[in-house]
Order: structure tokens, then sequence, then C-alpha cells
């Protein structure tokens, strides 16, 4: 097996994984996206670098979104939308995130291998991505992918298709987005 049959192994995972998200669900979470006045994005490790890259598109997009723990990202409000990426369900950093962005009224979401996990049990909001845990396994789901991979690569696609329909609702198209781009790089 060379590279590129581990590539086409890989796709075949994530069409298996994708085809099995809820549009129900991603069709709640663009809504909560458009009504809230302003998206926290968060994730540790792997699943925090998808969110990190979801993030920019909504800037892009011109909405008030925010990467937590960032030195310029404002404070959440009670009409705010924190946006958890989490394979687990489980980070602590996390959790204790959404207890407090709860605690201030604000609407929490979670994207996540794991609907039944801490922070899952007081989410506003579910996205399940039915892929392997970073442990191994999740109800009958494998990778040959180390840890949370397919997990991580999922939720970027997931992701970027969830900006693909957010830009139709919005009529904005990927010139009107380059506008916004960062030009001091
Ligand atoms: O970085 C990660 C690890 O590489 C798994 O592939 C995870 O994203 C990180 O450990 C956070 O875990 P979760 O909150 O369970 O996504």
């Amino acid at each position: 097996m060379n590279s590129i049959d581990f590539a086409d192994i890989v796709l075949k995972e994530l069409q298996a994984t994708l085809t099995k998200v809820s549009s129900e669900e991603t069709g709640k979470l663009a809504s909560a996206i458009l009504e809230a006045d302003s998206i926290f994005v968060a994730g540790a490790g792997r699943s925090g670098l998808m969110g990190k890259a979801f993030a920019m598109r909504l800037m892009h997009m011109g909405l008030d979104s925010y990467v937590v723990g960032e030195t310029i990202t404002a404070g959440i409000t009670s009409q705010g939308l924190l946006i958890l990426c989490s394979g687990s369900g489980e980070t602590k950093s996390l959790l204790a995130m959404a207890e407090k962005a709860k605690a201030i009224g604000a609407k929490v979401a979670l994207l996540t291998i794991v609907p039944d996990s801490a922070i899952g049990r007081i989410a506003d909001l579910i996205v399940s991505i039915p892929a392997a845990t970073k442990e191994g396994g999740h109800g009958g789901s494998q990778s040959v992918q180390p840890m949370g991979s397919l997990f991580e690569q999922s939720l970027l696609l997931l992701l970027d298709a969830l900006i693909l329909d957010l830009m139709s609702q919005k009529k904005l198209t990927s010139g009107t987005m380059f506008g916004k781009h960062a030009n001091l790089e």
C-alpha cells in the first residue's frame, strides 16, 4: 500500500461518515449561526484547528466571529453562540467553557462523535459525526487512521459545507468574501 492507496481509503471513510450526518442537525446549526449576534468557536488539539478554519470563513462572511482564547476575542453575551468541536465531548476545558456560556445565557452547539457526553448533555444543539473516537471505535465506527483523524477531517469538510449553505442563504460569493481576507500576510 502506498500513500495514494491510503488516500483512497481515507476518502471512502469520509464519504461513509459524512453521508450519515443529519441535515436536520446541520440546518439547526446554520439557523443558530444566522440568529446569533456573535459566534465563538473552540476546540482542543486538531479538533480546534478545524474550528479555527471555520471561524475564519465566518469572519469572511461578515459575521462577528471569534476563536476562543485569542487576545482580541470579545466576551460572549446571552445573544451569542458558542460552537464547540470535540470528538469525545469530554474535553474538560471545553466543558468549562460550555458551562460558563450557558450560565451567561448563550447558546452552546457541539459537533461530536459522542452526543451522550458531558458537553453533549448540556449543549442546546448537537451535530453528530459518527466517526471513530481517538481511543478507538464508537458505536461500531472504525478507521484505519490514527486517533481522531477521521473525525477531524469530517469536521473540516462538514464545516466547509455548512459555509456553502450559509453563503447561499446570505447570497454571498467567494469574490465578496475575499474582500475581507487578511491583506497583511
Ligand atoms: O488533537 C486531538 C487528537 O489528535 C486526536 O486525534 C484531539 O482533537 C484533542 O485531543 C481534543 O480531543 P476532543 O475534544 O475529543 O476532540
